[in-house]
């Protein structure tokens, strides 16, 4: 393993000179640049580590670049773009690109310390993502960079990597069907919940959730013990299939879904309860549950302003809210614990003996860190997962009502047995997260794909009507 840096000569503003032009017109155009149709204003190194110094054939670059953009208020509202976003990139250098690889080009660099290299994304390369996992196997240290591992996991050094070709908004490789390795691309400073807590969930004994066997961290910009983390190595589900699809492939042989998503609803049950164990729970009382539907009618403000077609049903969703504001007027009170946070049918994995796996606990990435790490009740993501049975039978031709109807109720006896309260129990709270994502969906889908548009819509219909939350109808 080399432990330079950058070659000792070469700043990082001489390989800026070499990169920039390349990197602004190559990063624009990957499914994870999060900053699409906005202009690149400025464009920095935060840091270089050379993993491979590029000083024979081949090399191999780790970048983190910040990338600064106008903040232009989106037509359709939301959050606020931030001013600067950082990415984690890859680099595999050589000077001549094998066919092979012709498909991962970036460029050939015409100046600087790197001209007459070409430039390329070093995941297509097997050479360099065999490098990462050996990095990760003998837990090197390379410049800022730490590779860790769980001391009592063996992996492998024989392992064929492959980059997984599922659109998503990181990118990971597999190795010989055995691991997966996520590399965060925008990477934000702090704790990832994506290694937090799946690790606390290992504690836990937690059997589904895949436990990190390695993962890589990078110095933070502040403090000297800040990290940011930037991959995280789980065991790979061979075989798996993932909710969405799994339930579109029996929405179409017309075939019941009930038992599977009892089964989601046992599974996710058992994450919760590991979390509450793992983690720190909190009460919520009168002003927690005040500040919570607050929130819930101030998006739906934001998201009424950008997409016109809710703004017929927002009076009525308002009461929505407003009951939720009232039941903190009462003597009750709520647990609040760590929850996944963005849970939906894509991120279930299936085995073929029939169990039940959650994936991907970064939580909504369009919201900061900061509110992602805070404890929530849980109904938050029963309300995701609802959501989704209706996502399935919308998208399914003709409307398949009783089909979702019936995966909800399955999917919250299935909660229940596990934890001992059915999610329908608290009615008032069910719906107004159901609600506040049916709101989110809304922008979510006008910002994404608007043809999917209807499918929230038609849940904001019914959820405005006053019906039970869990009436399909
Ligand atoms: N442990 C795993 N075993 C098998 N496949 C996995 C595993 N983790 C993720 N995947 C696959 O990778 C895809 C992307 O993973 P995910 O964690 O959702 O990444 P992203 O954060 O980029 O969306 C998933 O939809 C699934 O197909
Ligand atoms: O992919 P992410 O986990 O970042 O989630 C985003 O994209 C999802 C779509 O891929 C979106 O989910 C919505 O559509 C799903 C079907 O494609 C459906 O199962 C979900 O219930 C529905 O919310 C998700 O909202 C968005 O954050």
């Amino acid at each position: 393993m080399s432990e330079a840096v950058t070659r000792p000569g070469i700043t990082t503003d001489a390989l800026l000179a070499s990169l920039d032009p390349l990197l602004r017109a190559w990063l624009p155009r990957q499914r994870w640049f999060a900053g699409k149709g906005r202009p690149i204003t400025d464009f920095a190194l935060v840091t270089a580590t050379e993993l491979l110094p590029p000083t024979s054939e081949l090399g191999l670059l780790h970048l983190i670049v910040r990338v600064r953009q106008p903040q232009v208020p989106t037509q359709l509202g939301g959050a606020p773009a931030p001013p600067a976003d950082c990415y984690q990139l890859l680099l595999g250098i050589r000077r001549e690109l094998p066919p092979r690889l012709a498909p991962a080009l970036i460029g050939h660099v015409t100046r600087g310390p790197l001209a007459g290299f070409t430039v390329y994304e070093a995941l297509h390369d097997a050479r360099m993502s065999g490098f990462l996992l050996e990095a990760l196997r003998v837990q090197a240290r390379i410049g800022k960079l730490r590779f860790e591992r769980d001391p009592h996991k063996d992996i492998g050094d024989d392992l064929a990597p492959r980059m997984l070709a599922a659109e998503q908004s990181n990118s990971s490789l597999v190795y010989g069907d055995t691991f997966i390795l996520k590399l965060f691309r925008r990477i934000v400073p702090g704790v990832n919940p994506d290694l937090e807590l799946p690790l606390m969930l290992a504690r836990e004994h937690c059997v589904q959730v895949p436990a990190p066997a390695a993962w890589l961290l990078g110095a933070g910009e502040d403090a000297a013990d800040d990290v940011n983390v930037l991959g995280v190595l789980q065991p790979y589900l061979k075989g798996t299939v993932d909710g969405w699809e799994l339930a579109l492939q029996e929405l179409a042989a017309d075939r019941d879904f009930s038992d599977e998503a009892r089964a989601l609803g046992r599974a996710t049950a058992e994450v919760h309860l590991a979390l509450a164990r793992a983690l720190p729970t909190v009460t919520l009382g009168r002003a927690q549950m005040e500040l919570i539907a607050g929130g819930m009618a101030d998006r739906l403000d934001t998201a009424a302003k950008a997409v016109p077609a809710l703004l017929p049903y927002a009076p009525a969703l308002h009461t929505t809210f407003e009951a939720l504001a009232d039941l903190g007027r009462g003597e009750e009170t709520w647990t609040a614990q760590r929850i996944h946070g963005d849970l939906h049918l894509g991120q279930c994995l299936r085995s073929p003996a029939g169990e039940w796996s959650l994936i991907d606990f970064e939580g909504e990435p369009s919201r900061p860190l900061s509110e992602r790490r805070l404890p929530q009740p849980p109904v938050r993501d029963v309300a995701g997962m609802l959501r989704s049975f209706d996502y399935a039978a919308r998208s399914h031709e003709p409307w398949a009502p009783e089909w979702a109807g019936d995966c909800r109720a399955a999917y919250c006896a299935g909660y229940e047995e596990v934890s001992g309260r059915d999610p329908r129990t608290d009615p008032v709270l069910l719906r107004a997260y159901e609600t506040d994502k049916a709101v989110y969906e809304v922008l979510y889908e006008a910002r994404h794909r608007p043809d999917w548009l209807p499918v929230p819509l038609a849940a904001i219909k019914r959820l405005s009507t006053n019906g039970p939350a869990t009436d399909p109808h």
